[in-house]
């Protein structure tokens, strides 16, 4: 394959290399998200107290029973039921001491402030309805555990176990930087000769709902003391995307500004279509270590690296240990051709069970990656499949942000 690494030996050289982020304490309604940077355990247990599943009677012995008081969820009864007694009881109230069990008010009649079983109703056995302390979780037990993906069940669990914050990993510092002649910041005001910069806001659109905002520098012409003040400009960050000047033209210049800055090559090109011309280098200054993907310009391969390479770095830096984004298989609605020597990322268009190709596979194509909503892997060397059968994709809909 010419020097081209294949895609998994090209990630695992990047994650090799992927910068792990410290622990910061932050809030923990505010930690969705982020990965643990250490196990949670309980500082209470749920229930702290034995509690009521449902609405109605907590009784002693085997009735009738004499109605002497109620516990409300926030307001327990404070003393103990004796046989032969019952207390009103409420969902999420404490037992009283004394009863071991709940008759539930629609089994239950009350007259003249004593409860029997309605009719054709049997005692409810021990525990009936009854939440034991600590089922849920108990003080002192690990109910979270380092690289955990903090979502909206995981913060209630958190906040339940008596955590106001937590410690997570904290959020790369990631510059993205727009480099070409031929490039305009502001889309409406473009000449004949040029086109919007439209890759580096694509890019901080996919990693913004991981990370929050990138950096955007540029764009940046195409020379070398522009890359290099360009670049210095990101020089306190931890991750560096660029984007264009990746390539073997006369004005790709991405790599040797690379080297002028101090950063070494760990790859160039690996064999994926689009997307071959990707680098990844690294630079350590000042204690600092950058980890640098430059992306190839055209924007499918832009898009389609940063799928495959720029977020599954971000997540493995925040903590994730499984960053890769999962494939699932689909059947073809069409045959699909046969492939060369690098590994085919198509733009595919996917009802949840077949999945087409879009219409033009061009790299530069926008219209057709923004009519996708999903990337068909077409393994390097394939023969040609049928209509009917499977291929695997990876859903690109939720603008290629999470792991599905
Ligand atoms: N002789 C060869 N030529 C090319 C090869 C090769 O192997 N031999 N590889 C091709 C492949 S594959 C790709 S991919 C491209 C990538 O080239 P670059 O990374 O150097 O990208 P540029 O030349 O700078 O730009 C390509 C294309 O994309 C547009 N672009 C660039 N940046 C942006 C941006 N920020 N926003 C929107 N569009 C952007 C740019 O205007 C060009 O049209 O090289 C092939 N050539
Ligand atoms: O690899 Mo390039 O990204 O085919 O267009």
């Amino acid at each position: 394959m010419s020097g081209m690494l294949t895609l998994p030996e090209a990630q695992a050289q990047l994650f090799a290399l992927a910068p792990k982020m410290p622990g910061t304490h932050v809030e923990t309604h505010l930690a969705s998200g982020r990965y643990l940077a250490k196990d949670i355990a309980a500082l209470r247990s749920q229930p702290s107290a034995d509690l009521s599943a449902m609405d109605g009677y907590a009784i002693s012995g085997a009735g009738p029973w004499k109605l002497i008081g109620e516990s409300r969820a926030g307001a327990p009864f404070g003393a103990a039921v004796k046989d032969g007694q019952c207390i009103r009881i409420s969902t999420g109230a404490q037992m009283p001491e004394g009863s071991d069990r709940v008759l539930i008010q629609e089994n239950a009649e009350l007259a003249a402030n004593f409860v029997e079983l309605a009719k054709g109703e049997v005692l409810p056995e021990p525990a009936r309805h009854v939440r034991s302390a600590g089922f849920d979780f108990a003080i002192g037990q690990v109910i979270l555990t380092s690289g955990t993906l903090m979502g909206p069940a995981q913060i209630a669990l958190a906040l339940a176990a008596g955590h106001h914050a937590i410690l997570v990993h904290r959020i790369p510092r990631i510059a993205v930087i727009d480099s070409g002649d031929e490039l305009v910041r502001l889309p409406a005001k473009v000449e004949a000769h040029q086109i919007p910069a439209s890759n580096g806001m694509m890019i901080n659109a996919m990693l913004r709902p991981l990370a929050g905002d990138a950096a955007l520098i540029g764009p940046v012409p195409d020379n070398l003391d522009a890359l290099a003040h360009g670049l210095d400009q990101a020089s306190d960050c931890d991750i560096i995307i660029t984007s264009g000047g990746a390539s073997v033209g006369d004005h790709d210049l991405v790599q040797q500004a690379l080297r002028n800055w101090g950063a070494e090559l760990t790859f160039w090109k690996v064999a994926i279509k689009p997307g071959k011309p990707l680098m990844i280098a690294t630079r350590q200054h000042d204690g600092r270590k950058t980890v640098i993907l430059g992306l190839p310009g055209n924007p499918v391969s832009s898009f389609v690296t940063c799928f495959l390479f720029a977020l599954p770095l971000i997540r493995a830096a925040m903590g994730n240990a499984n960053p890769l984004p999962n494939a699932q298989n689909i059947i073809a609605a069409v045959d699909l051709p046969a492939t060369g020597n690098r590994r085919e990322f198509l733009r595919g268009i996917s009802d949840g069970d077949t999945v087409r190709p879009a219409a033009i596979q061009d790299s530069s194509a926008l219209m057709a990656l923004a009519q996708a909503n999903c990337l068909i892997d077409r393994p390097a060397g394939s023969p040609a499949i049928k209509a009917g059968d499977r291929v695997a994709v990876y859903n690109i809909d939720n603008g290629a942000i999470q792991p599905i």
